[in-house]
């Protein structure tokens, strides 16, 4: 569903964030993609989806090249970035018909969809005021919610679970789960170590702009008495 081939990303000449990632998230998988702060995570979910062009190397999504064919490949996903930025002097319903046309989601599908998603956020009561009036929160959960309405093949969140209270966490998580039991992937990064160990069927982990390790949990902590925190901090220590 995704492949990464050989991806680095350098900034200002010199500054190599990504180095060399290759990587292949199957359909119906949920990937934690984890590492420290400046570690690359949002360098590469930002080529993965367009945003900014790789230095080397290519990227796919259900076959189709980002950079040769932008507009097919964004088609197949949907991103959730890391701040909840949204044109905020529209009403949130309006932002999320706008994102519903946009996807030619049809209007029977998008009430279903948004009704179901602003409930289960809570949000479904303030949906007729404008953004600005939202919390950060609030904005999170409408970018999350018009995100989901086009049921995305691919659902890329960079780190999705910042400022969301326990019970909206939940609903994500429940989220991401129904969306790969029903066929499609998720791949998002977070710096929450414990919602990945339960959540995701992979892990991959990124370090100083390489990929050290891609494998499932049971594999990468390779003994059942310690956690993924203990494992991730021993795989990252500056030694
Ligand atoms: N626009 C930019 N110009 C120059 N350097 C950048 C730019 N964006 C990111 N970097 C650098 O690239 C490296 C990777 O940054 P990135 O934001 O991808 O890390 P991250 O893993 O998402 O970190 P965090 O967990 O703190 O969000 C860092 O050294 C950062 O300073």
């Amino acid at each position: 569903m995704l492949a990464l081939k050989n991806v680095s990303k350098t900034y200002d000449r010199s500054k190599r964030a990504v180095n060399q990632i290759s990587l292949d998230v199957e359909k119906g998988e949920i990937i934690g993609f984890i590492g420290p702060n400046g570690a690359g995570k949002t360098t590469t979910l930002k080529m993965i989806t367009g945003i900014i062009q790789p230095t080397e190397g290519t990227i796919s999504i259900d076959g189709v090249d980002i950079m040769k064919a932008p507009v097919d490949a964004k088609k197949n996903f949907s991103y959730v970035p890391d701040q909840p930025t949204i044109f905020d002097a529209i009403s949130g319903i309006d932002y999320l018909n706008f994102m519903a046309d946009m996807y030619d989601v049809s209007i029977r599908e998008r009430k279903k969809r948004i009704e179901k998603f602003s409930k289960a956020f809570q949000i479904d009561d303030a949906l007729t005021q404008k953004v600005n009036s939202y919390s950060h929160g609030m904005r999170q959960k409408l970018l999350i919610t018009g995100a989901m309405l086009s049921n995305p093949k691919l659902f890329i969140l960079d780190e999705p679970m910042v400022g969301l209270d326990p019970h909206s966490a939940r609903v994500l998580k429940d989220l991401m789960r129904e969306h790969c039991n029903k066929g499609g992937t998720v791949f998002f990064s977070s710096h929450g170590l414990e919602v990945v160990e339960d959540l995701c069927d992979r892990v991959a982990i990124i370090h100083k702009g390489k990929l050290i390790a891609c494998d499932v949990v049971g594999n990468i902590k390779k003994s059942t008495d310690t956690t993924l925190e203990n494992v991730f901090l021993e795989m990252t220590r500056d030694a």
